[in-house]
């Protein structure tokens, strides 16, 4: 007999539907490390609230972290990768080969997320999801079966240690700029054109078909999901889960895994650029505050991004005009928070200091 998420961590995901209830019953955060992180900054020297979002940042890894004092010893990288039987329609300048040789790549350390590693003083791990086997096409069949769609949910759950302070997820995947836009539009309306951009570098008249074949999925889904629920709602109507199925693919899913087992463990994690967000706003659209242990730690160049992070209503940390993926935002936001639990857990009060105080 499985036993119920919240009391055993190898909990396992036998279907939608104890997904479904998983991703609605989270565990909130720790109110009363949050006030007593509150406490000390409003005692460190310097005026109320000048270090801006920095204290916000250390409030949410303290509360998330259930510490009083948060830490960023062990940061965590994951990086999913997964292959997308869409790259057929010509949606992407590059081939699907590249996903396994980028694969390679990483573990033998020349892609440019093993440098900014290096720099968060993080770990990095790579997960082929589902062995790097592509989807199906999604404009003409769901991208995945039930029971691939929910191991590949298992596959990112499993994949985040335990014993963590801050997990940075990111992906790599030929074709999956086209599977976060399609899952955009399903989950907050709109057409392919407002949520299609260049991916990895398509010119104009690419990003063009690129919307036509994200409008063909949409309208084969809203077609296919009216048939099957006899309704003939939008397809904004149906169930998150099943959209993330249907228009997703193996390497979003186990990011919406990852998140959900972060949020079981108390991790607070980093997102990374476009496809990253959309991957887990399904986690958003099931419950309110399903993505409050989430950080954006960038805001990519990717045309979807920005709206999908106001949606969400996610503000980003930075904005560099990455478009990268493969977790390069948020492995450089770690230094951001490292630099703001140092100016948290590392200063002195105005009574140590014997600063006086405010007249
Ligand atoms: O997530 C983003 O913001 C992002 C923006 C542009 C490109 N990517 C990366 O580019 C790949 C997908 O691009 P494409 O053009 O093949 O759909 C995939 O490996 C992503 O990691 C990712
Ligand atoms: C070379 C290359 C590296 C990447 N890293 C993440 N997505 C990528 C896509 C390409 C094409």
């Amino acid at each position: 007999m499985k036993t119920s998420i919240l009391h055993d961590p190898k909990w396992s995901i036998d279907s939608l539907s104890a997904l479904r209830a998983a991703c609605t019953a989270l565990p909130g955060v720790d109110a009363a490390a949050q006030q007593q992180i509150a406490d000390r900054e409003a005692e460190l020297t310097k005026p109320a609230g000048s270090l801006g979002r920095l204290e916000e940042l250390t409030r949410w890894l303290g509360g998330w972290q259930k510490r009083a004092q948060p830490q960023l010893e062990r940061v965590q990288i994951l990086i999913f990768a997964g292959n997308h039987g869409v790259v057929r329609q010509g949606v992407s300048p590059w081939p699907q080969d590249v996903t396994s040789q980028m694969v390679q790549n990483f573990e033998t350390g020349g892609a440019a997320i093993n440098q900014l590693a290096r720099v968060a003083d993080a770990r990095l791990r790579v997960v082929p999801v589902h062995d790097l086997a592509s989807t199906a096409d999604f404009t003409t069949a769901p991208a995945m079966t039930e029971a691939a769609f929910l191991e590949a949910v298992q596959t990112g759950y499993d994949a985040v240690p335990r014993a963590c302070d801050l997990l940075c997820l990111g992906e790599m995947g030929i074709g999956n700029t086209t599977a976060a836009s399609a899952l955009a539009a399903a989950l907050f309306g709109g057409a392919g054109a407002d949520w299609a951009g260049r991916g990895t570098g398509l010119d104009a008249p690419g990003v063009a078909h690129k919307a036509r074949v994200i409008d063909a999925a949409l309208a084969f889904h809203k077609a296919e999901m009216a048939a099957t629920q006899g309704a003939a709602e939008a397809v904004a109507g149906f169930d998150p889960l099943e959209i993330a199925r249907r228009l997703g693919g193996y390497e979003l899913a186990a990011l919406l895994g990852a998140t959900l087992a972060a949020r079981h463990y108390g991790i607070p994690v980093l997102l990374d650029g476009f496809v990253c967000t959309a991957a887990v706003a399904p986690l958003a659209r099931l419950a309110a505050g399903g993505l409050d242990h989430t950080r954006l730690s960038h805001c990519s160049a990717e045309a979807g991004h920005a709206r999908l992070a106001e949606k969400l209503g996610l503000v980003p940390l930075l904005d560099l005009g990455l478009r990268l993926g493969e977790a390069s935002g948020a492995a450089l936001a770690v230094p951001l928070l490292r630099a703001a639990v140092a100016c948290h857990n590392g200063m002195a009060t105005f009574a140590q200091a014997a600063v006086s105080g405010r007249t």
